[in-house]
């Protein structure tokens, strides 16, 4: 890559400003999935071994008001990376002042510490996410002119935390995890082997509903599943109960499905519930048109068969987001059947993506029957429409 990468600074004796990507499944305060803490051991045990001092900066989940905090603290994600470590991992809980100052100020070499969510900072003003030029400054004045970005999985952010700090240090140098997704993933999609299918699920339909476009410009079939999905039944005249979907969206879905021209694959039948917590009845339906009263969680037989017809000799898949809930075993078999209609393709080569897509892969026994499982989910989507990462863009050429 053209930017500096970690390799490329002395780090010994320094404080080295870390971004990474923490952003990890939680349920009840438990991590389910620790992947983005694992990937990104490399860089910090680099960064530690050199005897540099690492203040690790994450977000988690996203934080609009005060009562969003809840459960969104990087507590547990502090306790789980001092175990992996092996080391004490300091952390004070606060995105700024005094306390963190002296905490940052007493770190010898070869010490961490973890700053606390970073999205704490959205409540007043979205300082983090609208990448507020004092927050940025600020966060770079704790360290000393070096920061490492390792934080694939928000890449596609401008935020204070990676571009923020970035525009005010020395040095903004890759670490390895970000320097290992890019190769991977810009090589596989470059020229990509075909057919090359696309899949996009997951619930956070208004962000990403915005790469299908280009995705249809670059793959040979779009599979639209998850949350994703009801937006378009819906712009297509289906019946979709409560499902999730974002009505400011149908002209833009109606519009997709018009230029997509067939390359757009939506599930044919679903399984539904009448709550999403707490249901009493749950049923697969018949046809696309979902009960009222009841929300489409998963896909059901009918869409599996046709994942295995549609996905039959590719030889390049890139999927982000479940097709279903798959945290609940009641609605795992689609994202399942999905799984193996992708790995079972002769030499296909195949990305999954993104906290919990990876989460999915991991959890549900896939880890080794893919390609490569990325730790960005958007960012992943947004490197295969050919577009160019803030997060990557503010490093420092080499
Ligand atoms: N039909 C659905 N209704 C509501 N949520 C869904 C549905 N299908 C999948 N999901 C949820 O989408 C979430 C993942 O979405 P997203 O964050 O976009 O994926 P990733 O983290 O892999 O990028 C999962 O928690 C999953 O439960
Ligand atoms: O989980 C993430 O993205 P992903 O769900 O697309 O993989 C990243 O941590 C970015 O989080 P954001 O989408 O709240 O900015």
């Amino acid at each position: 890559m053209a930017k500096l990468t970690v390799k490329d600074v002395e780090l010994k004796g320094k404080k080295v400003l870390v971004r990474v990507d923490f952003n990890v499944p939680l349920k009840d305060g438990v991590i389910t999935n620790d992947n983005r803490i694992t990937a990104a051991l490399p860089t910090i045990n680099y960064i530690l071994e050199q005897g540099g001092r690492a203040i690790l900066f994450s977000h988690l989940g996203r934080v609009k008001e005060e009562a969003d905090k809840a459960g969104k603290s990087l507590a547990p994600v502090a306790k789980a990376l001092s175990e992996k470590l092996g080391k004490e991992v300091v952390f004070t809980g606060t995105t700024r002042g005094a306390e963190l100052e002296a905490a940052i100020a007493a770190l010898k070499d070869g010490e961490i510490l973890l700053v606390e969510n970073t999205r704490f900072e959205d409540i007043d003003g979205k300082k983090e996410s609208k990448n507020d030029p004092e927050l940025g400054k600020y966060w770079a004045s704790l360290g000393e002119g070096i920061f490492v970005n390792d934080a694939f999985g928000t890449a596609h952010r401008a935020h204070a935390s990676n571009v923020g700090i970035s525009a005010n240090v020395d040095k903004a140098v890759a670490g390895f995890l970000l320097e290992n997704e890019i190769a991977y993933i810009q090589e596989a999609v470059e020229a990509p082997e075909r057919p090359f299918v696309a899949i996009l699920g997951g619930s956070k339909v208004s962000d990403k509903i915005g790469v299908i476009e280009n995705l249809l410009s670059k793959a040979d079939k779009v599979i639209i599943g998850g949350g994703m999905a009801y937006t378009f039944l819906k712009a297509q005249g289906y019946e979709i109960g409560t499902s999730l979907v974002e009505d400011d969206k149908l002209d833009l879905a109606k519009e997709l499905l018009e230029k997509a021209a067939g390359k757009l694959i939506l599930p044919l039948d679903h399984k539904v519930a009448n709550a999403f917590a707490g249901y009493t009845e749950v049923k697969e339906t018949a046809d696309q048109n979902i009960p009222e009263g009841f929300m489409g969680l998963d896909v059901a037989s009918k869409t599996i068969a046709d994942y295995n017809t549609q996905l039959e000799g590719a030889k390049t898949v890139v999927w982000n987001g479940p097709v279903g809930v798959f945290e609940n075993p009641d609605f795992q078999a689609g994202t399942v059947g999905l799984m193996e209609a992708i790995v079972k393709q002769p030499g296909v080569k195949s990305i999954i993506g993104g906290g919990d897509s990876a989460a999915a892969a991991i959890n549900l026994g896939y880890a080794d029957k893919f390609s490569w499982i990325s730790t960005g989910g958007g960012a992943s989507m947004e490197l295969l429409e050919g577009k160019v990462l803030p997060g990557l863009a503010s490093l420092t050429e080499k």
